[in-house]
């Protein structure tokens, strides 16, 4: 009987529609498969940035440490499980689509979050990566207990990390930097603008028949990712590879207005440190 039971609730958690959370735009329009068509379609553009940014961060990574690719296969699975949890609105794929960016967070965060902003009784990046572990797993199993106010809890981060973006840019002289630091922010406001609107204000945009706001947050936040990523592995590789002279530039031309941004070596390599 319990059997029975466990595994009808184990089936539940799959099905259509057991998620708590529904976003604005109408389900079931386009397709009887898909709940959220243009969500599902909009999450495809993680794997159009995704496989371009591990191309273009491949010469920073080789030279600095090749765990770092991590990050933009883990955004593969970020855009898998997003498409996946906009299709069913299932609770599996709440969850999967919330814990898959938790742990982005977490791989960007042992990676890249700068040596001076490390609290006092941290001493080094390991150290402080197996802190990051543990709050990651603590906050993995507690992500059950109220799963509506998960979404909330990584915006935060968001929060956290365009001030330190901020912070950082105060003191930055470089005027390409400078810019991209300006244009990761701008582009994390749009996103998160576009996020809260499809949240707060569906009736408006149901009346105004424009219900895409957060299949515009993915394709904005993907984008916000890959620019404010660079900029951070940028600042990593000056400080921790001073020696391979790091520079920025846009693919795939430098001299257009809008690109993606990526960390070209113009020193070499880390046999010329012991020099
Ligand atoms: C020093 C640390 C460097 C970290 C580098 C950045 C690592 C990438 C981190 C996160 C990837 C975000 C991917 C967003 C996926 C969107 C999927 C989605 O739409 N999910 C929603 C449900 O469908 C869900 O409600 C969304 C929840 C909120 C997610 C908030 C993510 C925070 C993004 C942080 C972006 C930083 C932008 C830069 C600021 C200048
Ligand atoms: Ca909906
Ligand atoms: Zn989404």
């Amino acid at each position: 009987m319990g059997g029975v039971y466990s595994s009808e609730k184990m089936a539940e958690v799959f099905s259509y529609e057991s998620s708590e959370v529904d976003w604005c735009e109408d389900n079931y329009k386009h397709s009887e498969h898909v709940v959220e068509y243009f969500n599902t379609m909009s999450s495809f553009s993680f794997f159009v940035i995704s496989p371009i940014m591990l191309y273009l961060l491949h010469p920073y990574a080789k030279e600095r440490n090749l765990a770092i690719h991590l990050i933009w296969t883990m955004m593969i699975f970020v855009g898998l499980f997003s498409a996946y949890f906009h299709m069913t609105l299932s609770f599996v794929g709440q969850m999967l689509d919330e814990l898959s960016i938790l742990w982005v967070l977490a791989a960007g965060y042992a990676f890249w979050f700068p040596r001076r902003h490390y609290p006092s009784f941290i001493k080094d990046r390991s150290t402080f990566s197996s802190l990051v572990l543990v709050v990651t797993v603590i906050s993995t199993v507690s992500s059950f207990v109220k799963p509506t106010a998960n979404a909330y809890i990584l915006n935060c981060f968001g929060l956290h990390l365009a001030y330190v973006v901020v912070v950082e840019m105060r003191c930055c002289t470089d005027q390409k930097v400078l810019r991209l630091g300006k244009l990761s922010v701008a582009l994390w406001v749009l996103a998160i603008s576009c996020w809260v609107s499809d949240r707060f204000g569906c009736s408006f945009w149901q009346r105004l028949n424009f219900c895409y706001l957060h299949g515009i947050w993915h394709i904005l936040i993907v984008i916000a990712v890959a620019y404010a990523s660079t900029l951070i592995a940028y600042l990593d590789a000056s400080y921790e590879i001073p020696y391979s002279l790091p520079g920025l530039q846009y693919w795939p031309c430098d001299k257009w207005a809008v690109g993606l941004p990526h960390i070209v070596l113009k020193g070499t390599t880390k046999t010329q440190k012991r020099c």
